[in-house]
């Protein structure tokens, strides 16, 4: 029997707990248990429903790749409901293997690496590659986005935020050399915030309405923390490269209000260049590929609305003049927490280091920079990091699932007492800046 001899364990790094569906009480297994299923099911349905389209679209050889996808995604389902081990990826290409290598290496240490029993973060980012590897191994289908329908849903029906946050933008744009730029800025941060919560894979692919996120008086008090100031003070900072990066969550109306803001600060001239990472498959049902990124400035640079037509012209000459770049890099489908992002992908963690700021956008993404952990709510987001620190950082993140770090003191508590789900909706915000590791990392 082990003893714990080391009486003076610091209570607030508990043992190496992953976030996992292994424990039934937790976000994880009500999404591997009930989430996952409605998420292959809804997919499922899409394909059936759109069927004759998508043969219209890749041609009539398509007709039985697409049966093919069906009966494998049904396949792939009762896999995840009957907690089968994770099969191996076909490919060679370097994220199939760190995929593979990581499904290995947790079977070496867990007997078997299952989508119950392993950590969440590996499951889910699994689901997605394995759908996407459904389709990259027919002969017509390879590059059909079967979250399409549902991302372009979603930012139809957000046209009128869009065209409100526009109004006030292009005022900031209109005044920026006599407007108070501080409060400009620190206004911009939270409608971004808030844009967070339009995110279909939290809502089961049903497009809500992105309700009242104007309203950000009234949402004040659901920011349980906030380093806009910080935020703010690294973004004036005239740094060597004044590169800002941003690592963006979801397509539809979040991305809208990453454009706004990045917008914003090219305006105010503090950023020489800005980049957009995004997805190189389809990722979480909303996430933003470089085709939604295009398609988000030809809709706007294209639409009735005089205000978002005029920032869907600027945001295309940012583009065209090198101002504003996007890019692509596999590791953002990857299921490996950032801590490791320099082993594995020593390329974009380079990258990341010529930044002033990186803007980490979204749940998932706080998920992997704090390393999909049950910590104390209370621990420093310096010491969560665990090592990963290419520059400043800061996360923009509302609350859709059970990690969380740099709260106060008891305010976990109060939320819970108010909603015991409060880590799972999205009704609360993160607004947190870290420039330096604790000693002790
Ligand atoms: O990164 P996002 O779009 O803000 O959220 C992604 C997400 O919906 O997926 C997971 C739940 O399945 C959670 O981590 C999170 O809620
Ligand atoms: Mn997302």
């Amino acid at each position: 029997m082990c003893e714990c001899t080391d009486m003076s364990l610091d209570m607030k790094t508990p043992r190496n707990i992953y976030l996992s569906a292994f424990y039934k009480r937790s976000f994880a297994y009500h999404t591997v248990k009930n989430r996952m299923p409605v998420i292959i099911t809804q997919l499922l349905d899409t394909l059936t429903r759109n069927k004759d389209s998508i043969v219209a679209e890749f041609g009539e050889n398509s007709r039985e790749d697409l049966k093919q996808v069906i009966g494998e995604l049904s396949k792939f389902k009762y896999e995840v409901q009957t907690n089968k081990p994770l099969t191996k990826l076909v490919g060679e290409e370097t994220d199939v293997r760190i995929y593979n290598d990581y499904i290995a290496k947790q079977a070496s240490e867990e007997g078997e690496t299952t989508h119950f029993n392993t950590i969440w973060l590996l499951a889910e980012c699994y689901m997605y590659k394995r759908i996407k590897e459904m389709f990259t191994l027919t002969a017509t289908l390879k590059d059909f986005d079967y979250f399409k329908s549902s991302k372009t849903e979603q930012y139809n029906q957000s046209i009128h935020l869009m065209d409100n946050l526009s109004q006030l933008v292009v005022d900031i744009i209109d005044n920026h050399e006599t407007c108070d730029r501080k409060q400009a800025i620190l206004k911009m941060l939270k409608l971004n915030l808030w844009g967070n919560k339009c995110d279909l894979s939290i809502s089961l692919g049903k497009v809500e309405g992105p309700g009242q996120l104007h309203d950000i008086k009234a949402l004040d008090q659901f920011i349980l923390a906030d380093d806009s100031e910080k935020i703010y003070q690294a973004l004036i900072t005239n740094d060597n490269n004044n590169i800002i990066d941003i690592v963006l969550d979801n397509s539809g109306y979040e991305v809208f209000t990453d454009l706004c803001l990045m917008d914003i600060l090219t305006t105010f001239s503090l950023a020489k260049k800005i980049r957009f990472h995004v997805k190189a498959i389809p990722w979480f049902i909303s996430d933003v590929m470089e085709k939604d990124f295009l398609w988000t400035l030809q809709q706007s640079k294209d639409c009735k609305n005089s205000y978002r037509q005029q920032l869907g012209s600027r945001w295309t000459e940012y583009l065209a003049n090198g101002q504003w770049q996007v890019m692509v890099h596999h590791f953002w489908t990857c299921p490996y927490e950032f801590k490791f992002m320099s082993q594995f992908a020593p390329d974009l963690y380079e990258l990341l280091t010529e930044s002033k700021l990186v803007i980490f956008k979204g749940d998932l993404n706080y998920r992997k920079l704090f390393g999909e952990k049950n910590w104390d709510p209370t621990l420093s987001p310096e010491e969560a990091l665990q090592g990963f620190l290419p520059a400043k950082l800061c996360t923009l993140r509302t609350i859709k699932a059970d990690i969380v770090v740099g709260l106060k003191p008891g305010q976990a508590e109060i939320c819970h007492k108010t909603d015991e789900k409060w880590m799972e909706k999205g009704d609360y915000g993160l607004i947190q800046f870290m420039s330096k590791l604790p000693k002790n990392v």
